[in-house]
């Protein structure tokens, strides 16, 4: 889906908003998604088969084009042949925003209003979240729990990531450390792919409890572990032969990222692995970061720095990984080694 308005259309479109929302959820609970997706469908077919009226359909479908969410063909004056087939991925998409597991609807819970319309005098550094609002890192059990499980409800695309490339990562691999590895989620999705390994995730200590209720959920028993430390305060574990950070990295400023990527190293034995999975810059994740970034205005002690791929791959190399490359999906891997054997052995 590519759409490239002018700034003004693209005003329109944000005015209305939740009248676009009103006729995505509609189409969806109509059915009419199911039917425009594998399209194409005419206007007249379509009337029949969901009952209304074809004029007031034809209007209705102008919104969702005007959205950018439907190809339309009309070859002549009767609206009847006209034909409509939705963008690909649209149905899942509006069921990720409006169904149950909703990333837009958990992140509605944070107290964003608090900056709502006060955005000048939160800039100037007037308005600003407390630490009760949210803190970075979090701060109490509850707001502990309610910031791990929105990061889980948005790790899709990052097991999905995992799961692909399940194949090359794993072999010959043994033992695994998340580092920031939120709830165990992701880790439960790697166990699953790797029969072979054991799980750690390095957290902060106030979240074992999260990684505790999530072993007993997964069935995986000993083989998640948990290990609480302070990445910032201490040096990372060793013992294990892959590492990661997923969307941790952005938290940081950059003198801090670096510093977390030379740990890494150096908790790394020779031929060790690092993997990166982040929130790259790029128009799609930026969109997607949207919320982020408009709530973190009022909190300065997180940075969400969305960085291009090529500062991590920069990053590792400079570091010392090499056979540094990027794998693909709709969040791409980072992947480097550290050398069998490094410069003065
Ligand atoms: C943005 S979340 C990402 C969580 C998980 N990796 C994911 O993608 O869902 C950042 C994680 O870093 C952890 N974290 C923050 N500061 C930390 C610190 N000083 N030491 C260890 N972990 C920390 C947080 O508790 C959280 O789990």
């Amino acid at each position: 889906m590519n759409v490239t308005l002018s700034p003004r259309a693209l005003m329109s479109l944000l005015v209305n908003g939740p009248k676009a929302m009103d006729v995505l959820t509609t189409a969806l609970e109509l059915g009419l998604l199911d039917a425009l997706e594998p399209g194409p469908a005419t206007l007249g077919d379509l009337a029949t088969r969901f009952g209304v009226r074809p004029l007031r359909l034809y209007k209705f479908l102008d919104c969702l084009e005007s959205l950018g969410c439907l190809v339309r063909d009309e070859p002549g004056d009767d609206i009847g042949t006209a034909t409509y087939r939705a963008v690909p991925g649209l149905r899942a998409a509006v069921v990720a925003v409006v169904g149950p597991d909703a990333q837009e609807r958990d992140r509605d819970r944070y107290p964003w209003r608090l900056l709502h319309g006060r955005l000048a005098e939160s800039l100037r550094g007037e308005v600003s979240l407390t630490d009760d609002d949210f803190a970075w890192p979090p701060r109490t059990d509850e707001q502990t729990a309610a910031f791990e499980r929105s990061m889980a409800v948005g790790l899709g695309p990052v097991v999905e990531t995992f799961h692909r490339h399940a194949h090359q990562l794993w072999p010959g691999r043994r033992r695994f450390l998340d580092v920031g590895g939120g709830d165990g989620t992701l880790a439960v999705g790697v166990l699953a792919d790797a029969p072979e390994l054991t799980v750690d995730v390095y957290n902060l200590p106030a979240v074992e409890a999260l990684v505790d209720e999530t072993r007993a959920r997964s069935g995986h028993g000993e083989r998640l572990g948990f290990v609480g430390g302070d990445f910032l305060a201490e040096p990372l574990p060793t013992g294990y032969d892959v590492l990661s950070f997923v969307r941790v990295l952005h938290d940081w400023p950059t003198d801090v990222a670096r510093r977390l990527v030379e740990k890494a190293y150096q908790a790394l034995p020779p031929g060790g692995m690092l993997l990166i999975c982040e929130e790259f810059r790029t128009p799609d994740r930026l969109a997607m970061q949207f919320f982020w970034s408009y709530f973190l205005i009022g909190v300065d002690s997180c940075v969400s720095r969305l960085r291009d791929v090529e500062f991590y791959t920069g990053l590792l190399t400079r570091t010392g990984f090499d056979k540094v490359e990027v794998l693909p999906g709709t969040w791409e891997l980072v992947v480097g080694h550290k050398p069998e054997s490094t410069p003065g052995d």
